[in-house]
């Protein structure tokens, strides 16, 4: 098989100060173009995971590598800074749970989306708003609404724009912390499908963290479950949820069903 997009080897994370570790002795890879969900209940360790794969938190042990668009095998904690942020502004995109946190609140829809190009070179003012409109619509956001600040916008609308902000760079691997927990349920329903038809038409390799089961079954091809900071069963969506071996897992899907 190819190098591996991510992959991340013994990977543990324990706050300062903290009894227990959040994550512990992590393991896997994604590969391009793969969608790899990260499920378990509310304190398991997924978001720390994940800020770990984003460089933002640097773990106690372990390694997270990385195969840049140059070839490079980056390992991302013992990367200068410096590349840890032209990757984070290039190549990576990462979708907060609250938009409000990937957005910049006080500047306009357009430029919100704008930004990100800009970061990567782009000067001309036509080019900016013109590919802002271009990703506003593909987000299905209305483009009279270019030059509207985000904090006028829903919660639905401000996760499209947060969308539109992250992909608008083409990175090469998005990572999501629950994108669509906190909204209504018809809003997050249209958002799934949004995302799902992205991630599709660009063959992104993302790694999703959901709580929610029927998000890793709509988009991920493979599913990671975690429990008390430890990866206790990891394989295709369908097995998992279809045929969960580990009585944590079991537990998750039959409280879904009910
Ligand atoms: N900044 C922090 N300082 C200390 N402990 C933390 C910090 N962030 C998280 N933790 C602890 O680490 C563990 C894992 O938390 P984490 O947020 O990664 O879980 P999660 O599965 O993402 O939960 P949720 O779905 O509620 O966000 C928890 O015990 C949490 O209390």
């Amino acid at each position: 098989m190819n190098t591996p997009l991510l992959s991340v080897e013994g990977l543990s994370h324990r706050f300062d100060a903290a009894t227990h570790f959040a994550v512990r002795d992590a393991s896997f890879e994604v590969h391009a173009g793969e969608v790899l969900a990260i499920v378990g209940e509310s304190g398991s360790g997924k978001s720390t995971l994940l800020n770990c794969l984003a460089g933002r938190i640097a773990p106690t042990a372990g390694r997270v590598h990385y195969l840049a668009a140059d070839g490079q095998r980056v390992d991302v904690h013992a990367a200068p800074e410096r590349l840890r942020r032209e990757l984070a502004r290039t190549e990576w995109g990462f979708v907060e749970q609250h938009a409000h946190e990937g957005l910049r609140m006080g500047v306009s829809a357009g430029a919100n989306v704008g930004e990100r190009l800009m970061g990567q070179g782009e000067r001309h003012y036509a080019v900016l708003r013109e590919t802002a409109e271009r990703w506003m619509q593909r987000v299905e956001l209305d483009t009279a609404r270019i030059d509207d600040l985000p904090r006028h916008f829903s919660g639905g609308m401000r996760q499209r724009l947060q969308i539109a902000r992250n992909l608008v760079t083409r990175p090469r691997l998005v990572l999501m912390d629950e994108p669509t927990s906190g909204l209504d349920v018809s809003v997050q329903a249209k958002l799934l499908d949004l995302i799902r038809l992205l991630v599709s038409r660009l063959q992104l390799s993302v790694v999703i963290v959901t709580h929610d089961l029927g998000v890793a079954r709509l988009l991920a091809q493979r599913t990671l479950v975690m429990q008390q900071g430890r990866i206790v069963e990891h394989g295709l969506t369908d097995r998992v949820l279809d045929d969960p071996q580990h009585a944590y897992t079991q537990l998750l899907v039959a409280s879904a069903l009910t």
